[in-house]
C-alpha cells in the first residue's frame, strides 16, 4: 500500500491537475480521481489522509462518496468543495461529516490552509548518524536494532539533543513504515483538548464538537505515534492512555466502538521520567510500560568531537556549500569546542544559521559567532548594524538585558492573551514552536513563572 497525503476527486481534468499542481508544489503526495468510483478503488489500494472532493460529480457524487467512505474508511477525514450558490449543500456536507468544505471558486491559499489542517506532510527523516563520537555510534547501531522490532520506545534527553530525529528514524527503519509518521506534542496542548486530540470523538460528545473526528492513534494506524514531552500529560490522562496501550484498542470520546489499533508507539520526554514517577507526577505503571526500550539521548557537550562535523551539516543544510572544518577560522573553531551548548544540536543550527547571515567573506569568524548564553536580537542587531546601536554611550550587556526583558515580555503577553497555548502564541509571535519552547524552558531556568495552558 503506497502512502499519499491527499486524494482529489473532481470531474473536471483540468481542475484536477490545477488542484494536485498546487499541493504538490506545497510539498503533499496527491492522488486523483476523476469520480467516486474510481476514488473508491484507489482508497482501496492505497492509504490516504485526506480526500478533497467535488459534490457534483457523474457516477457517484460527492455526498454518496462521502458516504461511502464513512463505512469503509472510518475515521478519514473528507473535504468537500460545493459550486459558488450552493451554501445549503455546503450545510449538508457538515451535517454529513465533511469535516469542512470550500466553496468554488476559491483561491489556492484557500485550499492550502484547509488541508493543512488535516494533512501533515512529513518531513523526510534526517540522516542523524553524523560524527564520530564513538557512544553515539554505538547508539546509532542500538537504534538500528530497536528499529527493527515492535516495542515501545522511550527517548530521554535535554531539548535539542535530537529526539525527534531519533524517532522519526526508527519509524523510517521500522516495519511500520509504510504508514504514516504521527508526532503528538503533549505540552503543546492544552489538557482537556489532548485526550480528544489523541482518541479523537464523535459528532455531539461534548460542546463545540459540531463533527466526528478521528484522533491522533487512529491517524497513526498502521505507523509510528511518537507521544512528545510525554511527561507534561496531567494523570487523569496517563490512565486513560495506560489503558489504549494495555488494550490495544481506542474508543472515541462519545463512543462504545472499539477500534483496533496496529500502532508502533514512541515517548519522548526532556525530563528524567523516574524522577517524575518519584515525585508522583508520573503514573508508575504507565512509565514501565513506555520504557520497554529506554533510550538516553546524549547532550551535544558530552560528545564534542560530533560539534564541529554537525555544524558543518547544519550549513550545508541551510544552504551553504561547507565541504570541510576549514569553513571555520582556528578561534573559532576553539570557541565552539569550548562552548558548553545548554541548547544541543538545536542551539548549534541557530548559531550556524546566524553565523550565514553575519559572516563577510567564505569563512566563519569567532565573531559571526553568536551563542544563545548573550544572544538575543540585540546581539545580533549589534553585530549586524555595529555601532549604530550604541552610540548613545548605553553599553551592550544593558541594552541586551533591555532588548531580552522586552522579548519575554512579549512571549509573556502573548501567552496570556492565547490563554497559554503554545501553539498559537509562536504562530503570533512568528517563531516556530519548538523556538518557542527553547525560549520558555531558558526563561524558566531564570525564575520567571509561564502561564499554563487553559
Ligand atoms: N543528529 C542530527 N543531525 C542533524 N540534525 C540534528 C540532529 N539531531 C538534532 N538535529 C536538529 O536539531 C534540532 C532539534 O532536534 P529535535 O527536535 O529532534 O530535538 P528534541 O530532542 O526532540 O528537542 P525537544 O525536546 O525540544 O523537542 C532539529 O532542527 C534537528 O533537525
Amino acid at each position: 500500500m503506497k502512502q499519499y497525503d491527499v486524494l482529489i476527486v473532481e470531474d473536471d481534468p483540468d481542475l484536477c491537475e490545477a488542484l494536485s499542481d498546487t499541493l504538490e508544489l506545497e510539498g503533499y503526495r496527491v492522488l486523483a480521481a476523476h469520480n467516486g468510483t474510481e476514488a473508491l478503488a484507489k482508497l482501496g489500494r492505497n492509504r490516504v489522509k485526506l480526500v478533497v472532493s467535488d459534490v457534483q460529480m457523474p457516477v457517484m457524487d460527492g455526498f454518496e462518496l462521502l458516504r461511502n467512505i464513512h463505512a469503509l474508511h472510518p475515521g478519514l477525514p473528507v473535504l468537500l468543495m460545493t459550486a459558488y450558490g450552493t451554501v445549503p449543500k455546503a450545510v449538508r456536507a457538515m451535517q454529513e461529516g465533511a469535516v469542512d468544505y470550500l466553496v468554488k471558486p476559491f483561491e489556492a491559499s484557500a485550499l492550502i490552509d484547509k488541508v493543512a489542517a488535516f494533512a501533515v506532510v512529513d518531513a523526510p527523516a534526517a540522516d542523524f548518524t553524523i560524527g564520530p563520537d564513538p557512544g553515539m555510534q554505538k547508539l546509532y547501531r542500538l537504534i538500528e536494532r530497536v528499529a527493527q522490532t515492535h516495542v515501545t520506545v522511550l527517548l530521554q534527553g535535554e531539548s535539542g539533543t535530537g529526539k525527534e530525529v531519533v524517532a522519526r528514524a526508527i519509524h523510517e527503519q521500522s516495519p511500520y513504515r509504510g504508514g504514516p509518521f504521527v508526532a503528538v506534542n503533549c505540552a503543546a496542548i492544552p489538557d482537556n483538548m489532548l485526550e480528544a486530540m489523541l482518541f479523537g470523538y464523535e459528532k455531539g460528545a461534548f460542546t463545540g464538537a459540531v463533527q466526528s473526528m478521528p484522533g491522533k492513534f487512529e491517524l497513526a494506524q498502521d505507523g509510528t505515534l511518537l507521544l512528545d514531552e510525554i511527561a507534561e500529560m496531567d494523570l487523569g490522562l496517563q490512565a486513560k492512555l495506560l489503558r489504549v496501550l494495555q488494550e490495544k484498542e481506542v474508543e472515541r470520546i462519545g463512543s462504545h466502538r472499539k477500534i483496533e489499533l496496529n500502532v508502533r508507539i514512541l515517548a519522548a520526554t526532556n525530563r528524567k521520567l523516574k524522577q517524575s514517577v518519584e515525585q508522583g507526577l508520573f503514573r508508575e505503571d504507565l512509565y514501565y510500560r513506555l520504557s520497554v526500550f529506554p533510550l538516553r539521548m546524549p547532550a551535544l557537550r558530552e560528545r564534542p568531537g560530533d560539534i564541529v562535523p554537525l555544524a558543518i551539516e547544519l550549513l550545508r543544510r541551510h544552504g551553504f556549500d561547507a565541504a570541510c572544518e576549514a569553513v571555520f577560522d582556528r578561534e573559532a573553531l576553539d570557541k565552539m569546542q569550548a562552548y558548553s551548548w545548554p541548547g544541543n544540536v538545536r542551539e548549534l543550527e541557530n548559531v550556524m544559521q546566524r553565523a550565514l547571515i553575519l559572516k563577510s567573506g567564505k569563512r566563519i569568524a569567532v565573531e559571526d559567532l553568536i551563542f544563545e548564553e548573550n544572544v538575543d536580537p540585540h546581539v545580533m542587531a549589534g553585530a549586524v548594524i555595529e555601532n549604530a546601536w550604541v552610540d548613545n554611550s548605553e553599553d551592550m550587556s544593558s541594552l541586551g538585558d533591555q532588548v531580552r526583558s522586552a522579548e519575554e515580555k512579549m512571549i509573556l503577553q502573548t501567552l496570556l492573551t492565547e490563554n497559554g497555548s503554545r501553539k498559537t502564541t509562536a504562530e503570533k509571535l512568528g517563531i516556530s514552536p519548538r523556538t518557542l519552547r527553547y525560549k520558555i524552558a531558558r526563561m524558566k531556568e531564570s525564575g520567571v513563572a509561564i502561564p499554563c495552558s487553559a
